[in-house]
């Protein structure tokens, strides 16, 4: 037995038994859970047995279809949650995002599968593509893949998202027009062009209904944006609650770093790794017109009511 009976620092962690899987305690429901209702696909198939490494022995764990996903939003945090909660010794996550239920679908879940990090039987499989809140065909596939999948959600301000998006745009194509005008049917008549990505993304409550038709709402946890920036282990406790895993990644895990104006993961002793997120999460965004965000925010507003009636948590976005 080589493990060491320490409390865990900063950083990787060690390796533990899990603690029995919990139900997830949502807040309360203001809409009726709904069953899913299109009936399973085939199962999914086994798992692949051990490879072998270098030196020939068995490389242990398989490699498994991910038991939770990180489905949404684009620039809501997903980088820093999957970041943050793959410290957990129980979580193997894919670093980078595979598409599978957007675009890869016809890959097979096969290769969706190989893609993935190898896991022992104990440990969670997960995955992050923020497009799949956005896609209408996410919900069934994944129902299809399995109906236990575990399904988070990290949302922000629709406002800060939207511009967000429209910063992250701007730096791959600096000829792109304005905000302001790409945000409107007609600015003067107060049209918002909901038909843009980047305003169509923030209708969380509409996208939220193709979810639950195939989900109970207890089975798709909502983290705040916002608060995973000025409160990273509050949220990430409740991300740990949610998956039914200890909850191993606490504030002594975190320190904001004044330069990146950020939470960072703390540096284990024995690590080179920079812990902030890289350049392209945290930039500064584009000024906007202060009565385009205004009228932004009168567009939104029935919209985020909506969402907080549906998922139980008002998220503040004023
Ligand atoms: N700890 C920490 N460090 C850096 N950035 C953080 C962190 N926590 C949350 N955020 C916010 O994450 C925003 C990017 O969101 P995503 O990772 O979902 O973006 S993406 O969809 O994968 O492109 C990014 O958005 P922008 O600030 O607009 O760049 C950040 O505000």
């Amino acid at each position: 037995l080589l493990c060491c009976c320490a409390a865990p620092g900063p950083g990787r962690l060690l390796a533990a038994p899990r603690c029995p899987r919990r139900p997830a305690a949502p807040g309360p429901k203001l809409l009726p859970k709904s069953r899913p209702c299109a009936p399973p696909g085939p199962p999914p198939s086994a798992p692949r047995p051990p490879a072998a490494n270098h030196s020939g022995a068995p490389k242990p764990g398989a490699k498994r279809l991910p038991q939770a996903l990180i489905v949404g939003v684009k620039k809501g945090g997903t980088r820093a949650v999957l970041e943050f909660i793959r410290v957990h010794p129980d979580v193997r996550a894919l670093g980078t995002e595979p598409h599978f239920f957007d675009r890869n679908y016809g890959r097979g879940l096969d290769w969706y599968r190989s893609l993935m990090p190898r896991t022992l039987e104990s440990q969670i499989t997960l995955e992050k593509t923020p497009s799949y809140f956005v896609t209408q065909e996410a919900p069934r596939r994944i129902f299809n893949m399995s109906r236990d999948t575990k399904l988070i959600v990290v949302v922000r301000d629709p406002v800060t998202r939207a511009i967000s998006d429209y910063t992250q745009t701007l730096s791959k194509k600096p000829d792109l027009p304005a905000f302001e005008g790409l945000s409107f049917r007609n600015r003067s008549l107060g049209q918002v062009d909901a038909s843009w990505n980047a305003i169509r993304i923030g209708l969380y409550a509409l996208h939220l209904q193709g979810w639950l038709r195939y989900f109970p709402l207890a089975q798709i946890h909502f983290v705040s944006g916002e608060r995973l920036i000025t409160d990273p282990a509050g949220e990430m406790g409740r991300v740990q609650d949610f998956l039914g895993i200890r909850r191993l990644i606490t504030d002594q895990h975190f320190y904001f770093n004044k330069t990146k104006g950020f939470p960072c993961l703390k540096k284990p002793a024995s690590s080179l790794l920079p812990r902030c997120l890289g350049k392209s999460k945290g930039r500064t965004h584009v000024q906007i017109d202060p009565d385009v965000i205004e009228q932004l925010r009168d567009f939104y507003r029935p919209h985020n009511i909506k969402f907080y009636e549906a998922v139980g948590r008002d998220f503040r976005w004023e």
